[in-house]
């Protein structure tokens, strides 16, 4: 990106402040209607956090967990890394299994166990440098990332996207969202559709308060719009983020990518993946490897606590989906992209 882009314009939620004793955690569970911060002193609640959507978003919780790791060493003595890994190791498995399907929950704290077997007697603040160059890394991946999926867009786009993959969701910009900010910057990107995405509406309670922080204004439209809007030719393209991209190229996302791509592909309009490579995972062959979180039934039963289902009913919420390598045309991360990606282009940009 242009070296006069106007970050601060385009980037003004920050979802993590480390403060050095205390992660501070934007409540998205209030999000649009209360910006409040939750102040988590322990891993504990940080845990809790992650697991109640406190915060979310794939590398939003990859960089949670890794501060968490730092509050979990508070009571620990040892006399090198090595050693503070062994009596640490319950607490990161604790933070591990807050939330499944993401991969960067585990990439990050696979990180923090590396800085620790490096560590000597200065273990503690090997694991603060590590937590923090998570999150500045983070920060200009999807920046970078902004710049290589923007570059695809002709002027005078108009895009879908569907959950949301801001600020809120990462270290800062956004992945699919920093694709349609840069976009939006650049004269690319015309007018913005936002998936209301039912049920926990990241789209309609995050995504368009985000952007219009930005002073960019979408248009909302429910999840089952989706295919007629494509259906009428107004958008060009599906922009998307991903929770784990398979060696294959098969991605886990938001419940209700999928169907997106389907239409996508029915109709001509192109369908882009963006994610950092935090989000890649070699070791996962492909989408039916990929565990997809399902979360209480309560969740789809009520909105904002009012219960819109008839009661005594059964309710299955899966959270997350599997779009095919076949049904995506690109995937963009801070190292390139990667046009209809399989097994092949996975491992010459990743192998
Ligand atoms: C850049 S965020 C990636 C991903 O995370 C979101 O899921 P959740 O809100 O449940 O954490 C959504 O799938 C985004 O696309």
């Amino acid at each position: 990106m242009d070296s006069d882009f106007d970050f601060d314009r385009y980037d003004r939620v920050r979802p993590i402040r480390w403060t050095g004793d205390t992660l501070d955690l934007l409540d998205q569970r209030k999000l649009p209607f209360a910006v409040e911060y939750v102040h988590c002193a322990d891993y504990r609640a940080v845990a809790d956090a992650i697991a109640n959507l406190t915060v979310r978003g794939a590398p939003a919780i990859g960089i949670a967990a890794a501060w968490g790791a730092v509050l979990a060493a508070n009571d620990v003595e040892a006399d090198d890394g090595r050693a503070a890994l062994e009596a640490l190791e319950p607490r990161l498995a604790t933070l591990n299994a807050a939330r499944p399907t993401a991969v960067n929950l585990a990439w990050a704290l696979a990180r923090m166990r590396r800085a620790l077997l490096g560590a000597g007697a200065d273990w503690r603040r090997a694991l603060q440098r590590e937590a923090h160059a998570i999150a500045t890394e983070d920060l200009a991946a999807n920046r970078r990332m902004g710049a290589l999926g923007a570059a695809l867009i002709e002027p005078g786009s108009q895009v879908l996207t569907h959950c949301n993959t801001g600020s809120l969701a990462t270290a800062g910009f956004g992945t699919a969202l920093g694709v349609i900010r840069a976009g939006v910057a650049q004269g690319r990107i015309d007018k913005v559709y936002a998936g209301e995405t039912r049920p926990w509406l990241q789209g309609a309670r995050l995504t368009v308060w985000e952007l219009q922080q930005d002073g960019i204004m979408p248009t909302l439209i429910a999840d089952a719009a989706a295919a007629h809007l494509m259906r009428t030719g107004a958008v060009q393209w599906v922009i998307v983020g991903a929770d784990r991209i398979c060696a294959n190229g098969d991605t886990a996302n938001k419940i209700g990518t999928y169907q997106l791509a389907i239409a996508a592909r029915h109709h001509g309009v192109r369908f882009m993946v963006v994610a950092p490579s935090s989000t890649v995972d070699l070791d996962t062959p492909d989408g039916d490897a990929i565990h997809i979180e399902e979360r209480e039934p309560s969740e789809l039963l009520h909105i904002a606590g009012v219960r819109t289902a008839a009661n005594e009913i059964e309710a299955w919420n899966p959270v997350f989906d599997v779009t095919p390598h076949s049904l995506v045309d690109v995937i963009v991360t801070e190292k390139g992209v990667i046009t209809r990606p399989d097994a092949a282009a996975m491992r010459a940009a990743f192998g």
